[in-house]
């Protein structure tokens, strides 16, 4: 089943601030936006560009497009999709850069002064070195070192910009939108689209948007297909309450007795071992403090934590893994090693109650810049299969994506002929981590991307890659969504036969901890 997408009546584009009292939030950001405009107007300045970076969905691009409306200035975009090489952007943005327009200081049709300036925007500034800017950051440096024409960068993250880039720019940091300045723009859509929506409805959404307007107003959209009316009950939030059983888990896993208890607790989690390993090193100290009677080593560390520690370090190794060769099969071995390894080590029980806690702030911002990563891996399968620009795939597309793959069916379609990974659909379905529905999606789907992908050259062909190749290509049209699950189900029995006979055991290895 191939999927095409079509997109029409993006409530997101179509709600664009249009002017400076349209957009939300970051007043001191844009205020210091139009100050470094206003010099522009009075000769060239000393900082020739500025970077406007942060989170997605926030009003960067849009400040950019208002300023250069309010100012007059013509807006001359380049985005990752137009395939920024050195030489392009020298083309473009130099040529750009060092001409004014031909009709200077005329009046445009809404009365505006038209300066002669152009606002040369580069978007996605932090993702110049990608297949497409080879050589991107080298001519954007030159550019402004030459322009006699305002440049403006736009970024997720500032980190992603050379240095030389950054040192002679102005940086400017958007920040997320607070909730309570949401709930007005979703109101006013509403009632723009003679929808009656409940306080608490519009409350949920834009809580659950994580300050990114972009995705309240698509989730707003996506809420309201077919209906004149939204209830809270219509919102339905992907959370669940995940500390009380984590917490429950992590009792088991500290201070159990019995390695099932703690291995059935932590398979109803619906974790993945990525998220597990996270919860069980925030907690370890915690749990085995140095301050204990008894377990106190020499240098004050209680050993306890130390033995723990190590045998995380090895579950992080099997996830090392996952990561970079996809084997989820050792996911298995990773969560074993978190569960049942910190009951394994400990020296003695541990008694009374523990606040455990989430992991720590650094580690989720981490993750974050991760997602970010994996939302531009997904844009660039999306612009390649659909020939849009990164751009619209990144925020026009993707969101089309998430919600048609709410659909199983489409779900499978879509990653099979964009052979998404498992990360990518963690992102896409909506999921907080790689659940059981997402390893299936991701297993059903690789019949289909097995069969797109070219053929194998002959000395890498096995039998059984050519047996596989060769069925998922046959039957790649025809075969129903029980038909794939039923040959997934065949798949993975086979390879679980196949890992039990070949997993080798490292010698004089006792356990799995002894190695
Ligand atoms: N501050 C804001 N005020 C009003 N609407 C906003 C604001 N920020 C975003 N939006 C809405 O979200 C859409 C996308 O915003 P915009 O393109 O400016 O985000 P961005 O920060 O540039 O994101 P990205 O980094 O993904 O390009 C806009 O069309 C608008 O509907």
């Amino acid at each position: 089943m191939s999927v095409e997408i079509v997109i029409q009546n993006d409530w997101a584009e179509k709600y664009r601030p249009k002017t400076f009292k349209d957009l939300i939030g970051n007043k001191k950001a844009i205020h210091e936006l139009r100050l470094w405009a206003e010099e522009w107007e009075k000769g060239v300045p000393e900082k020739k560009a500025v970077i406007l970076y942060g989170t997605a969905g926030i009003g960067k691009t849009s400040s950019a497009a208002v300023l250069a409306a309010e100012m007059g200035w013509e807006y001359v975009e380049m985005n990752a999709g137009d395939q920024r090489t050195a030489d392009v952007i020298e083309r473009i943005a130099g040529m750009a850069s060092k001409t004014t327009t031909l009709f200077s200081h005329e009046v445009d049709e809404d009365g505006k002064k038209s300066s002669g300036r152009r606002l040369i925007v580069l978007d996605e500034a932090d993702n110049l070195h990608g297949t497409y800017d080879k050589g991107g950051s080298k001519a954007i440096a030159d550019v402004i070192d030459k322009t006699t024409q305002p440049i403006l960068l736009i970024a997720n993250d500032v980190y992603g910009i050379t240095q030389t880039i950054r040192s002679k720019s102005m940086e400017i940091e958007f920040s997320r939108i607070q909730t309570r300045s949401l709930v007005p723009v979703l109101t006013k859509i509403c009632q723009n689209e003679g929808i009656t929506a409940a306080e608490s409805a519009i409350l949920k959404i834009a809580e659950n948007a994580g300050g990114d307007v972009r995705s309240a107003i698509n989730d707003l959209q996506a809420v309201t297909v077919g209906k004149t009316e939204i209830a809270d009950e219509d919102i339905v939030i992907s959370g669940r309450d995940v500390k009380e059983t984590i917490f429950k888990a992590l009792v088991k896993v500290f201070k159990g007795h019995h390695r099932s208890d703690a291995l059935d607790a932590v398979k109803t989690l619906d974790e993945t071992p990525e998220d597990l390993i996270l919860w069980v090193d925030e907690n370890l100290p915690i749990q085995f403090p140095n301050q204990s009677s008894d377990g106190k080593s020499a240098n004050g560390i209680n050993p306890d934590v130390a033995n723990g520690y190590q045998v995380l370090s090895k579950a992080d190794l099997y996830l090392g893994r996952v990561r970079r060769r996809q084997t989820y099969r050792m996911w298995r071995y990773a969560g074993f090693m978190t569960t049942v390894g910190p009951m394994s080590v400990r020296s003695k029980d541990y008694s009374g109650f523990i606040k455990y806690t989430s992991p720590s702030k650094w580690k989720r911002m981490g993750q974050s810049r991760s997602v970010r990563n994996m939302r531009d891996n997904i844009a660039v399968k999306i612009s390649a299969r659909h020939g849009k620009s990164m751009r619209v795939s990144r925020n026009e597309i993707i969101p089309y994506y998430r919600k048609l793959m709410e659909n199983e069916e489409y779900a499978i379609a879509l990653a099979g002929e964009s052979d998404f990974d498992m990360d990518e659909l963690v992102y896409l379905l909506k999921a907080k981590s790689a659940t059981k529905k997402v390893q299936s999606v991701y297993e059903k789907s690789r019949f289909i991307a097995d069969a797109k992908r070219p053929a194998e050259p002959e000395f890498f062909k096995t039998p059984e890659s050519e047996k596989r190749s060769t069925v998922a290509a046959a039957d790649k049209n025809q075969l129903t969504l029980e038909e794939i699950t039923k040959k997934s189900e065949e798949k993975k029995a086979e390879e679980e036969q196949a890992a039990a006979k070949t997993e080798e055991k490292p010698k004089n290895q006792k356990s799995l901890f002894d190695f």
